[in-house]
């Protein structure tokens, strides 16, 4: 089975990380490890994900000047992840080196991300940053220039998604956050949709971190997440 989730890792030690990892099999799902594990564990922690046969989504949102973002998203190519991202809002000059960086790399290079709007975000908060555009402007807009500085896709709620494949082809990866099974608790995500209509609408990639992480029995939330997206 090729699964389409990719499981966020946000714990905050190694050991309750690793209990979860070693009830799953990398058919269930790839793992995302973010700004937190990788802060206090680093690139052994990826490497032990690795050694276990998961693709890793290394999720630091890279978002410096061009030379900086480059040299991260090179670092991260040598340490093998399969997705690295940065922030599309780092502008087209800072996505095309960092692309650039990745051509001796040829098929071994990792899928290279471009982060739009967070799927934390709504009008306000764009609005109070100085962008007077909806999320789904800002998205789309961004999401335009990242095909074009020649990334791999985009992360995006999953809300944005129909539009964007429809805009931007089918090859396209769509990464989203922001997946809510119903019932679940929203937390700080704003931009939602449950699992199986985020692949209705094309999602290629569903980021789903506390609805499984915190959850009583996290491997069994996660092979039923998976059930239901068989035969969507
Ligand atoms: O726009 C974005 C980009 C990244 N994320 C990350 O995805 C997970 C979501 O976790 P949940 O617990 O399912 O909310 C988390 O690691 C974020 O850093 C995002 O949510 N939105």
């Amino acid at each position: 089975m090729d699964s389409k989730i990719i499981v966020a890792l946000d714990y905050e030690t190694e050991a309750e990380a690793l209990n979860l990892v070693e009830q799953i099999d990398p058919s269930l799902c790839r793992l995302k490890v973010g700004k937190e594990m990788f802060t206090t564990l680093g690139t052994n922690f990826v490497k032990q994900l690795q050694e276990r046969k998961f693709d890793v989504f290394l999720d630091l949102k890279f978002h410096d000047i061009p030379n900086t973002v480059a040299r991260a998203v090179r670092s991260a190519a040598d340490l093998g992840v399969w997705m690295v991202d940065l922030h599309a809002s780092g502008g087209l000059r800072m996505m095309e080196e960092a692309k650039n960086i990745l051509e001796p790399y040829g098929k071994d290079a990792p899928l290279l991300i471009g982060v739009t709007v967070l799927t934390s975000m709504e009008d306000l908060d764009l609005l109070q940053i100085g962008i007077n555009a909806s999320p789904m402007e800002q998205v789309i807009r961004l999401a335009h220039l990242t095909q074009r500085a020649g990334l791999d896709g985009v992360v995006c709620s999953p809300q944005e998604v129909e539009i964007l494949r429809r805009n931007l082809g089918p090859d396209f990866k769509l990464v989203t956050p922001g997946i809510r099974p119903v019932g679940a608790e929203f937390g700080d995500q704003r931009r939602v949709m449950t699992p199986s209509a985020a692949v209705r609408s094309g999602s290629d990639y569903l980021v789903i971190g506390r609805p499984i992480t915190q959850a009583e029995n996290p491997a069994e939330v996660l092979r039923s997440i998976n059930a239901s997206l068989t035969n969507i």
